[in-house]
């Protein structure tokens, strides 16, 4: 075991960054911040900012959230040249995501040249995935040669919610089927089988899946040259609008924030009602899928921004699950705040608000690698 060690934890997202800075192993936390709605552009500054904001604590070691892994890393990995280079090579996967992530490991570098950095990868807890979840009904050397499989993504995330769900419901995680509906500016749905992701709604980029704030989720791929006819742009031009110009964004035409879209559907505006219905249903249907992947559910667990704030949409989401034995109670869902049951006590399957947190994730994979590496260097 070695001493303390204070732990800044970088969580980039597509629209946010959040730190926080931990005494560990002891987990207090000493600073923290949320910056939202930030451009692509602002990212290397709203990094900066965050490291002068913290310039008189002392920092030992740096965690990044990384989102895209491929199939290299099924854990978190202290930061060397060649992890880098592979995280750059997996740019192409989460073009939003990546370049973002090494920008804030540059900056990390660059101000502690001889701190450790690790890196947590939002596809690593999806690994355990089996081919029949993971692969592409394409040639399969599509697979073997150039790695076109699913990855999944919010890893960290569904991993944190599982192991407070195993809590909450005093049962140990290798005995529970669980749902976990992470549904923040990016949405993903995973099936975890005892213990271990089983199946995932996102696919080899965070393009896919469920309609997000501003990505499509699933679309036939047959639509992306009639995209490119209409817009008379190229493939990328084509991708670009499934991004970002697409989901909430694109059918409501007012805003990729669902607080936004849904005071708008409130007074009346008819894409805004289309946008919140065809988002809850969306996330509906793939419930029905993975109680069928599951053959059945202990648990469901609602997190992120929307997830854990937005009582209209768990309750949306839930109706006409009841033949499943899923019953939420909806005065407590409407009322409830922080982590909640929100099924009523016959429901047999149990629903959950579990607030995520991807960071205290972070930062104990941080500290474990520090306490590896330092048993192994003396
Ligand atoms: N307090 C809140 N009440 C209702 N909705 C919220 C709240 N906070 C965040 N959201 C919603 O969550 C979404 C952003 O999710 P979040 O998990 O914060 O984003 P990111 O995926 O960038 O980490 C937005 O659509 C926003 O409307
Ligand atoms: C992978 C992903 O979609 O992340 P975020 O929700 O932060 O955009
Ligand atoms: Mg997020």
């Amino acid at each position: 075991m070695i001493a303390k060690q204070n732990v800044l934890v970088l969580n980039c997202g597509s629209s946010s960054v959040k730190y926080k800075l931990y005494e560990m192993p002891e987990k207090q936390i000493l600073a923290q911040g949320y910056l939202q709605q930030i451009e692509r552009d602002q990212y290397e500054n709203a990094i900066r900012s965050i490291f002068d904001s913290l310039k008189d604590f002392p920092i030992d070691l740096v965690a990044h959230r990384v989102v895209h892994g491929g199939e290299t890393f099924t854990k978190s990995v202290r930061i060397d040249e060649d992890v880098k280079a592979k995280i750059r090579e997996l740019s192409r996967y989460a073009p939003l995501h990546n370049p973002i992530n090494l920008t804030g490991i540059e900056i990390a570098q660059s101000i502690f040249p001889d701190k450790m950095n690790v890196a947590v990868f939002d596809t690593a807890f999806h690994q355990s995935m089996p081919p029949s979840s993971f692969l592409y009904a394409l040639p399969y050397e599509y697979y073997e040669k150039y790695g076109i499989r699913k990855y999944g993504f919010h890893g960290t995330s569904h991993r944190y919610v599982m192991g407070r769900a195993g809590e909450l419901l005093d049962r140990p995680k290798e005995q529970l089927r669980l749902i976990s509906c992470h549904i923040g500016n990016g949405v993903s749905i995973t099936a975890i089988k005892y213990g271990e992701s089983f199946d995932t709604s996102m696919g080899m980029t965070p393009l896919a899946g469920l309609v997000m704030g501003t990505r499509s989720g699933n679309i036939d791929p047959g639509i992306i040259p009639y995209i490119e006819e209409i817009e008379q742009t190229n493939t990328t031009g084509a991708i670009e609008i499934l991004n970002n110009k697409s989901g909430l964004m694109g059918i409501s035409g007012v805003s990729n924030d669902l607080r936004e879209v849904m005071a708008k559907a409130e007074e009346g505006h008819y894409q805004s009602q289309l946008a919140l219905e065809l988002y809850t249903t969306i996330i509906h249907k793939h419930i029905g899928l993975y109680l069928a992947r599951l053959n059945g559910v202990d648990g469901i667990i609602f997190t992120a921004g929307v997830g854990e704030n937005n009582a209209v949409v768990r309750e949306m989401v839930c109706t006409g699950l009841e033949f499943a034995g899923i019953i939420l109670d909806r005065e407590t869902n409407r009322n409830c705040k922080g982590e909640a049951f929100i099924s009523t006590p016959y429901s047999m399957v149990k629903v959950m608000v579990i607030p995520t947190d991807e960071e205290i994730i972070m930062a104990a994979d941080a500290y474990e690698l520090s306490c590896v590496h330092f048993d192994s260097s003396t």
